[in-house]
């Protein structure tokens, strides 16, 4: 597994979360399987996986909301609920009904009073682009307009871990570009983000660490460029002239996948320099050769499929 290292004044700073050797099951199903990860100060983090992988599990650990079989969950070196009560952690989550019977504002107003070292109402409600929408009751939100309450809820005090479910569902293109560019704020000013996300594209753009969850296990650990490296795989496409051999084709070595339409040939291959080297052996001449590193959602297809067929 690649571990990114901190850089040094971080190391010997207490870590933001540790996770050391956690487990959580419901019945036979096991959400979090061993589990061990530290969070470093600054650190904006992005939490990965297909549906069911552990991830909304992980996050419940950590805000203490669940509490694990085994193993120990801790932030700023203290417990969950120490942490959150000492106003260290903010959360925007996916479930949990917002108040519904109050104003947006009056709602903001009431997460500021409970905050230890809360921000002025006028300016959390403007962080999060619900000023217009202050004296609207809650229940009459959209829902983007309901995701950008959460996150001002989750923003209402100085947090030094801010702890994102999914948090752009819903938001149109503004408004997500928006959140992302008051969260880089947020890191920029020493706190720790982090998210989990279905939108790879948001890992990719957003995230200076990705975690890759898969049925409840830490399959990779990385900058987006190292997961992408570790599935190891590089997409080809070549054009062919004459008469085309598909057994001979999909018989090369290396390869994960294979398209083949028309005169023009796609692969994917964990060795493209051997499977090319196998073309030309075929007496080949490919044309308009065009060769690519993965994107990071065919990296985690290629991680989690692989993790998949070790378990077949
Ligand atoms: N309260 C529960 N009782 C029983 N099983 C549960 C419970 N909560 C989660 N699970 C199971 O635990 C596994 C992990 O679920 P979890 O919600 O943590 O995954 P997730 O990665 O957040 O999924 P999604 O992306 O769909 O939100 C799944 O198999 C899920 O069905």
């Amino acid at each position: 597994m690649t571990q990114t290292a901190p850089p040094t004044e971080q190391r010997t700073a207490p870590s933001v979360v540790s996770f050391e050797n956690v487990n959580k099951s419901y019945g036979d199903v096991r959400a979090v399987a061993d589990l061990s990860l530290r969070l470093h100060p600054g650190e904006t983090v992005a939490l990965l996986g297909p549906n069911g992988a552990g991830k909304s599990s992980t996050l419940d650990l950590l805000l203490g909301l669940r509490n694990a079989d085994s193993g120990t969950v801790s932030l700023f070196g203290m417990t969950p609920a120490q942490a959150i009560n000492a106003g260290k952690v903010g959360a925007m989550l996916q479930s949990g009904g917002l108040m519904e019977d109050v104003t947006v504002r009056e709602l903001v107003k009431l997460g500021c009073d409970l905050h230890p070292k809360p921000h002025p109402v006028a300016e959390v409600m403007d962080r999060a682009g619900i000023a217009q929408i202050a004296d609207r009751k809650v229940n009459k939100l959209s829902g983007g307009q309901e995701q950008r309450v959460r996150f001002a809820l989750a923003t209402v005090g100085a947090n030094d871990l801010i702890v994102l479910d999914e948090p752009t569902t819903g938001m149109d293109v503004t408004a997500r570009q928006a959140f992302w560019a008051t969260m880089r704020e947020q890191a920029a000013q020493g706190r720790t983000v982090l998210f989990a996300t279905h939108y790879l594209e948001e890992a990719d753009a957003i995230a200076d660490r990705v975690l890759v969850l898969h049925k409840g296990r830490l399959l990779a650990d990385g900058t987006a460029a190292e997961i992408k490296a570790k599935a190891g795989a590089r997409r080809v496409s070549f054009d062919l002239e004459g008469a085309i051999d598909e057994a001979a084709l999909r018989a090369l070595p290396f390869l994960s996948t294979i398209d083949i339409s028309g005169r023009t040939v796609r692969i994917q291959s964990h060795d493209a320099d051997a499977t090319m080297h196998a073309v030309y052996g075929l007496g080949l001449y490919p044309r308009n050769l065009e060769v690519a590193g993965l994107g990071l959602e065919q990296a985690f297809v290629a991680i989690t499929s692989a993790e998949e067929a070790n378990a077949a």
